[in-house]
C-alpha cells in the first residue's frame, strides 16, 4: 500500500493525521540493509510486537532485534482501538455530566448543549498524532531495532520475507493481532458499514446509527455516539449487553444506555440490510416480530478475526485456526517451538494490557530461558478488564458464572454504590462493589466493580489477589474519606463480621471485662 493511501486510511488528510503517518509508517522511510542473522525477528508493530522489540533491544545486551509493521506501527490500540475510543468517550462523558446537572442543583438547557462533533474529532486525531511519538519508526530505530514497513511472510524454518529483504532468525514471535469480523447478514457488504478501522476518521456525526453487537466495543461506542448527537439503536443477538460480564452489571449498562436514549434491542436477529434513497434499511426480528429501521450508518462490533492469513505459517509447522488463531502452549511457543505467538492473534484476552504482559513472557521465555529453565506461564497472569461505559464495568478473576462452570464454590459481597457516601454526595449511585471468596476463608478469587472510575477501583483488588492478600488484610487498609474505594473496605469489614461467631462474641465480651 503506498503511504498516499494510508493517509486515507486515516482520513482526513489533515496536519494530526499527517504527523501519525509521518511517525506510524514514514513516507520516506528505507528499509534497513538486513543483519546477517537476526536473534529475534517481531511481525507486528501493535502494543505486543513494540514491547517485544523495545524490551529485547532495550537491555542493552547487543540483541539483534528486527520488528516488521505492514500497515501502522501502534496497531489497533494507537490507531482504530484504546486511543481513539477513549478520546471520543472524555467529550461524550461531559456530555453526560452536563446531562444530569440538573440533578446537581445546576441547569443547563437541552438545546444550550452544543456538540462541535468536528471538532470533538479533531481533538481524538490530535491527541493520537501526539502519544504516537511512543511507537513511532524514529524511536525504536533509535533504540536499536531494524525497523521494517512491509507485509512479512515466513519462507522456511529460518527465514521470513518482507519485501526485498529477507531476514535470517534464531527466534520468531507472530504478533499480527486481530481485526473486525462481521456477520453474514444478507445486504450488509454491498450496503456498506463502518468497523473501528473506519469509525474514528469520521467528521460528520451519523443522525441516525445502528450498532450491531453488545459488547464492549458496542456499548461504549452505542453510548458515546447518542451522547454525541446521533439517535442509536444498539442490536444484540444475545439477551444481555456484555454478556461475558455479571448480568446485574450488564443490567446497569443496559439502563443507563437506555436513560441516554440509545435503542436498545436485546434478542434481535438483523435478516437484511438494503441501501435505500434515504439511508439503509435493516429487517430484524425480536420476540417472533418482524421490524425494519433505517438508519444512515452501521457500525460492526461483533468481535475480532486473528491474523492469521498470508503468513504461510504451514512452511514453519505453525498450527493455526481462523477463529482462535496461533495454537500455543502455556509458555506462548507455538508448534514451531523457535516461534512464539502473543497479543491478540492468539490470546483469549484482548486487551493492551494483556498484550504487554504476554510481551514481557515471550521475551522472557525466548531469550532468558536456557534449557527452558525458570519460565513463565500464562495462566499465572491475573488480567482485569474493563469496559469503559459510564458507569465502567471493570472485573479481575473468577466470575459468578465461571466458578458454578467450573465447580468452584464461592461467597459473595455485595456492597450497592448507594451505601458509599462519596458516591451518595456525587450522585452516582448506579453501581456496585462485588467481591468473591473463598467459602470460610478470606481468599479474593474474583471482583466486580460497577462504577463512574471502576477501572481505577479493579487495581486494588488485583493487587490484592496477585500478592495473596485476603479480606482481611483489604479491611486493616485506611481508605481516605469520602472515596468511591471506600466501597471495597466496606466489602471487606461485612466479611469480617461474618467471622463474629457466637463463640468470638463471647471471647470479645470476657476481653471486655478484663479490660475495665
Ligand atoms: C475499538 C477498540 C477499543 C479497544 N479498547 C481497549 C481498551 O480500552 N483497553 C484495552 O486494554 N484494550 C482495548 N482494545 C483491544 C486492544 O486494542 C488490543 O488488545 C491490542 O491492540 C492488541 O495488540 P496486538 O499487538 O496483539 O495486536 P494489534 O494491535 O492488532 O497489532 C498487530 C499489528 O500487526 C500488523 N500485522 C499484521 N499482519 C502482519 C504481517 N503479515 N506483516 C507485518 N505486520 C503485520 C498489523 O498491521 C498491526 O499493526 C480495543 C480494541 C478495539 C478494536
Ligand atoms: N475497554 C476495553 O478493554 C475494550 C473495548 C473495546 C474492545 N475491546 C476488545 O476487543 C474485543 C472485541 O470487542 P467486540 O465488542 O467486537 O467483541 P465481543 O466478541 O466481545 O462482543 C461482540 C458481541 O456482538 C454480538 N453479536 C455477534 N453477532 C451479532 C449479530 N449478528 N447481531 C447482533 N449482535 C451480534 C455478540 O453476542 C457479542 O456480545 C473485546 O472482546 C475486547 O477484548 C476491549
Amino acid at each position: 500500500m503506498s503511504s498516499q493511501s494510508f493517509i486515507a486510511f486515516v482520513s482526513p488528510a489533515d496536519s494530526h493525521n499527517q504527523l501519525l503517518i509521518d511517525r506510524v509508517h514514514p513516507q520516506d522511510w528505507i528499509n534497513p540493509e538486513p543483519a546477517d542473522c537476526y536473534d529475534l525477528v517481531v511481525i507486528g508493530a501493535g502494543t505486543t510486537g513494540l514491547v517485544v522489540a523495545a524490551g529485547a533491544t532495550g537491555l542493552g545486551l547487543g540483541l539483534k532485534v528486527a520488528l516488521i509493521e505492514k500497515q501502522l506501527m501502534g496497531g489497533d490500540c494507537l490507531n482504530f482501538g484504546c486511543v481513539p475510543s477513549k478520546a471520543l468517550i472524555r467529550s461524550s462523558r461531559v456530555i453526560g455530566e452536563l446531562q444530569r446537572a440538573n440533578t446537581l442543583g445546576i441547569q443547563v438547557a437541552p438545546e444550550a448543549i452544543a456538540v462541535d462533533f468536528a471538532a470533538v474529532m479533531e481533538r481524538l486525531r490530535k491527541v493520537r498524532a501526539g502519544m504516537s511519538v511512543h511507537d513511532s519508526a524514529q524511536r525504536f530505530q533509535a533504540l536499536g531495532v531494524d525497523v521494517f514497513l512491509g507485509q512479512a511472510c515466513f519462507c522456511d524454518r529460518n527465514t521470513i520475507q518482507v519485501g526485498e529483504a529477507t531476514l535470517k532468525f534464531r527466534k520468531a514471535v507472530i504478533a499480527t493481532g486481530a481485526r473486525a469480523t462481521y456477520p453474514n447478514i444478507e445486504g450488509l457488504e454491498a450496503s456498506g458499514f463502518l468497523t473501528n478501522e473506519t469509525v474514528f476518521s469520521l467528521s460528520n456525526c451519523p443522525r441516525r446509527l445502528a450498532v450491531i453487537g453488545g459488547g464492549p466495543i458496542g456499548c461504549e461506542l452505542a453510548q458515546a455516539f447518542q451522547r454525541l448527537g446521533s439517535q442509536v439503536t444498539l442490536f444484540q443477538r444475545r439477551s444481555q449487553l456484555l454478556p461475558k460480564e455479571d448480568f446485574e452489571a450488564a443490567e446497569v449498562i443496559q439502563n443507563q444506555l437506555r436513560a441516554d436514549g440509545v435503542q436498545v434491542c436485546l434478542s434481535a436477529e438483523i435478516t437484511r440490510i438494503e441501501r435505500t434513497a434515504s439511508g439503509k434499511l435493516i429487517t430484524f426480528r425480536q420476540e417472533g416480530r418482524e421490524s425494519v429501521l433505517e438508519v444512515d450508518e452501521i457500525l460492526v462490533g461483533t468481535g475480532r478475526s486473528p491474523n492469521v492469513q498470508d503468513l504461510n505459517l504451514e512452511a514453519v509447522g505453525v498450527d493455526y485456526d481462523s477463529v482462535h488463531g496461533v495454537k500455543v502452549n502455556d509458555y506462548l511457543q507455538t508448534t514451531n517451538p523457535k516461534i512464539y505467538a502473543a497479543g491478540d492473534v492468539c490470546s483469549p484476552w484482548k486487551f493492551t494490557h494483556a498484550a504487554d504482559a504476554a510481551a514481557r513472557i515471550v521475551i522472557k521465555n525466548a531469550l532468558f530461558s536456557p534449557f527452558g529453565l525458570g519460565k513463565s506461564k500464562v495462566s499465572d497472569l491475573i488480567i482485569p478488564r474493563v469496559t469503559f461505559t459510564d458507569p465502567e464495568v471493570a472485573h479481575v478473576g473468577l466470575s459468578e458464572t465461571a466458578a458454578r462452570h467450573q465447580g468452584i464454590a464461592i461467597a459473595t459481597i455485595t456492597i450497592p454504590l448507594d451505601q458509599v457516601d462519596r458516591t451518595v454526595l456525587d450522585g452516582e449511585t448506579a453501581g456496585f462493589i462485588r467481591i468473591h471468596h473463598q467459602p470460610n476463608s478470606d481468599k479474593i478469587l474474583g471482583a466486580t466493580i460497577v462504577a463512574p472510575h471502576a477501572g481505577e477501583m479493579i487495581s486494588e483488588v488485583t493487587t490484592a489477589i496477585a500478592n495473596q492478600l485476603g479480606m482481611s488484610a483489604l479491611s486493616s487498609v485506611i481508605h481516605p474519606y469520602p472515596t468511591q474505594a471506600e466501597g471495597i473496605k466496606k466489602a471487606a469489614d461485612n466479611y469480617r463480621r461474618t467471622l463474629l461467631t457466637p463463640m468470638t462474641k463471647q471471647l470479645l465480651k470476657l476481653l471486655m471485662i478484663f479490660s475495665k
